[in-house]
């Protein structure tokens, strides 16, 4: 194999680092239409969070792309972080190489994004690790080539979202302490955005509407029937707070004004829920650490 690093390779800054791929919530969705070719057009709100996945780019010698460990159930070759690294080669016509390390700590399945934001994270710093240079405008145009949540984590703010979701438009809103829960279900996307019962033709909304609480999910009626799990989930937080369901699920969120009430929620969930404390983010935490200048 070509994983052969020597000191010096991983001493160039940027190699070796352990890069962050972070979650995001999607605080409302709406379905407002479907392409022709059955993609569907949203309006949505995706919010950054402070839980990660981080990820490591080792330099090899040779013009390989493979994982450190390969995630159980994920084919390599499908792995999002590879499909990414050799659509980069692919575009660009370069030769070099990269064994990729994830430390996977976002559910699968969650309606979190983990695996777009993985592909977003691989696009954005091996961009700058192999020295390609191409602009942000073109490394999201690749990454909705890999999914519609990718978009937006190369883009790096929370963001309004139209089109499929690659649409943006940077928004602040306040960075409030979220819980998330994620039931012990997988939800498949593509199932949903099939369910011939799910709401397409959505009144589009404006931030003010939003802003306002306008926060309905138009995935949740058909999720929440056909994952159990999922009410019960939305039922357990909703003591805390008003919860809400993010992308198709299977996670689901409250927002909290304070760190100690989202503490005290998060604590007493956690006997009986796969529980995450965060917090919202309007700018990337991979973001911060590129501005930080060490590449
Ligand atoms: C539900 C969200 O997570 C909200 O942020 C996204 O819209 C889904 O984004 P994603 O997981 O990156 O989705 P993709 O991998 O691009 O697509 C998975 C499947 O979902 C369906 N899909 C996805 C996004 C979208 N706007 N319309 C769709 O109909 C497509 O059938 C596709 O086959
Ligand atoms: N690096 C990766 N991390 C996670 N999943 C991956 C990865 N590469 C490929 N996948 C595949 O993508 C699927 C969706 O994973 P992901 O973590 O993005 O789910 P999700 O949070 O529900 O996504 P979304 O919110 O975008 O619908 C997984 O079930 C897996 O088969």
């Amino acid at each position: 194999m070509g994983f052969v690093v020597t000191e010096v390779q991983e001493q160039v800054a940027g190699w070796g680092e352990k890069w962050p791929a972070p979650a995001k919530l999607n605080l409302m969705l709406r379905i407002t239409g479907r392409r022709p070719d059955g993609y569907h057009l949203l309006q949505t709100v995706f919010q950054i969070i402070d839980l990660c996945d981080w990820i490591t780019f080792h330099p090899v010698e040779d013009g390989l792309v493979f994982l450190h460990d390969p995630i159980p159930g994920v084919p390599e070759q499908d792995d999002l972080t590879i499909r990414a690294a050799n659509l980069l080669k692919q575009y660009t016509g370069c030769l070099l190489g990269v064994c990729i390390e994830v430390e996977k700590n976002l559910p699968m399945g969650g309606g979190l994004g983990g695996g777009s934001s993985d592909a977003a994270t691989t696009l954005v710093v091996l961009n700058k690790l192999w020295g390609l240079k191409l602009p942000l405008e073109k490394l999201m145009e690749l990454g909705l080539l890999l999914g519609a949540d990718v978009p937006v984590f190369v883009y790096g703010y929370t963001a309004w979202g139209e089109g499929i979701g690659e649409e943006l438009k940077p928004i602040t809103i306040p960075e409030q302490w979220v819980v998330v829960i994620k039931p012990d279900c997988h939800v498949n996307t593509k199932q949903i955005f099939l369910a011939e019962q799910l709401t397409r033709d959505s009144k589009p909304i404006t931030m003010r509407d939003f802003i306002a609480g306008d926060w309905r999910n138009d995935c949740l009626p058909v999720v929440s029937n056909l994952y159990k799990a999922v009410g019960e989930a939305l039922d357990a937080l909703s003591q805390y707070a008003d919860a809400r369901l993010t992308g198709t699920g299977a996670c689901v969120f409250a927002q909290f004004n304070s760190e100690e009430s989202a503490r005290e929620a998060f604590s007493a969930l956690s006997p009986n829920w796969s529980v995450y404390l965060a917090r919202g983010l309007n700018r990337s935490p991979l973001y911060e650490k590129l501005e930080q200048g060490s590449v």
